[in-house]
């Protein structure tokens, strides 16, 4: 880009800057809405009024989504190429200063209105004071926490959701102390075990020095097994990844009258309850392994469902499928934590069971192409990709991807096609046995 474009592209930046900032600004001063802020009591994100989310909230949403990507952008361009490599490679400190509010609990450690010394917040949180000031005014230059005059200390709204939000927290556990260090043994691990596809040879082992699978290291500590479960609640409870999405997104009623759906590794069943609400003709077997279906999950079951959806434990990679004949087989957040060669395991341990026509629904995320939306959102997903790979060696799929996992477990899955539902996909294929394409073609992948 010549030096002259590169100058205009600023002015058109800073005058698309102008014109979101303004839908933002005049919708919440409209509605009466608390406006941006990083004060302790400014909202957490983006408010929308609740009857708002179709028509205008859509609007004002848009309007941020391209007002950060131009900022964005616009702040790239003024830092400029030079300074953005030299301080992205030291990136993690900002992870570092997280990781030691974190850990010594000094967001709660202070009311919301409360104005505090560094010694006194450090005699309450038992951290060092010298350490504690040098990562707080670290954490500062993110907005986390400020100080109004010199050695106090007071909240910011990002400080404040640290002590009063248990899944942000959480989230923010899960990565300062699950995985900031595996992440630093990333490329160690594709060193040592180039292209594995074992949920065992990742960088979380290294760190861990162990030869056990994420699953298996969260499993040894229930206050970690308890964390990752809420931070993981926020994707499930996030917007766009509620379950009624999918209700009435999939087209359920092609199953049938009375159809059957399996809801391999359903957890305690929820997703197939939101479905059966809406479905009433429906019937379900949640299949997952015995530790998560020990007790009594029918409990869980609202009274007037109870007799369609029934529990069944089975190991998805230890044997064939026990349910012949459904209709739907159904995977929601599922093939994500498995590489490849898992995922073809799991496939071909249902083909025993399928009928001609049975269907396999796969609810989960899809990488997209590269340039098809904002480098903000791009940046989310393919985070979650590299996370994949850090901790379990499994990974997130383009359409074609899944396309070809299909293809790789047995011709015979017909591709039927791939359908955005809000944040997340639907993907489908179906069991055709006379697929032409099936005969001569074998394939050879274990
Ligand atoms: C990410 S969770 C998804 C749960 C649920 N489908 C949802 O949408 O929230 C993955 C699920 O797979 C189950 N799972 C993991 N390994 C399994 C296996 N070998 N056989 C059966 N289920 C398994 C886990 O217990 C967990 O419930």
């Amino acid at each position: 880009m010549s030096a002259s474009t590169s100058t205009s592209r600023l002015v058109e930046l800073s005058t698309t800057i102008a014109e979101k900032t303004r839908i933002i600004d005049d919708y919440l001063s409209f509605k009466g809405l608390p406006p941006l802020s990083f004060e302790p009591d400014a909202p957490g994100q983006l408010p929308i009024a609740k009857d708002d989310e179709d028509g205008e909230g859509q609007k004002v949403r848009q309007a941020r989504t391209e007002l950060i990507a131009a900022t964005q952008e616009l702040h790239d361009l003024a830092v400029g190429p030079k300074e953005s490599v030299r301080y992205l490679a030291w990136d993690h400190n900002n992870t570092l200063s997280l990781h030691f509010i974190y850990h010594f609990k000094v967001a709660e450690a202070f009311r919301s209105d409360e104005e505090i010394t560094f010694s006194e917040l450090a005699r309450r949180t038992g951290a060092p004071e010298s350490e504690l000031k040098r990562l707080l005014r670290h954490a500062m230059t993110n907005h986390i926490f400020r100080e109004p005059r010199k050695n106090h200390v007071v909240h910011t709204a990002a400080s404040q959701l640290l002590a009063s939000d248990p899944v942000l927290a959480s989230w923010v556990g899960l990565h300062c102390e699950d995985l900031f260090t595996p992440c630093a043994k990333t490329v160690d691990a594709v060193v040592k075990w180039p292209g594995s596809q074992e949920p065992s040879q990742t960088a979380l082992a290294i760190a861990h020095d162990t030869e056990d699978d994420w699953f298996k290291i969260l499993g040894k500590d229930p206050a970690k097994i308890k964390r990752f479960g809420l931070a993981m609640s926020s994707f499930s409870q996030g917007e766009g990844f509620e379950a009624e999405n999918l209700a009435a997104d999939y087209d359920w009623g092609q199953l049938g009258e009375e159809g059957t759906v399996v809801d391999v590794g359903g957890s305690i069943g929820f997703i197939s309850v939101a479905i059966a609400k809406q479905h009433p003709g429906l019937e379900f077997i949640v299949q997952d392994v015995e530790k998560v279906l020990a007790g009594d999950p029918s409990s869980n079951i609202p009274d007037e469902l109870r007799s369609r959806i029934r529990f069944q434990v089975w190991d998805f990679l230890a044997s064939a499928q026990p349910v012949h004949g459904a209709d739907a087989y159904f995977f929601r957040w599922i093939f994500h934590n498995w590489s490849d060669a898992y995922s073809i395991r799991i496939l071909r341990n249902h083909i025993p069971a399928l009928k001609p026509g049975a269907r396999i629904v796969i609810n989960d995320g899809v990488l997209p192409e590269p340039n098809t939306m904002t480098l903000y959102d791009e940046k989310l997903i393919r985070t979650v990709d590299l996370l994949m790979l850090t901790a379990i060696n499994a990974r997130e799929r383009e359409v074609n991807d899944w396309k070809a996992l299909f293809k790789r477990a047995d011709e015979r899955f017909r591709w039927v096609g791939a359908k955005q539902s809000k944040r997340m996909w639907v993907i489908e294929a179906v069991w055709d046995p006379r697929n032409p394409k099936a005969d001569g073609e074998k394939n050879s992948d274990a």
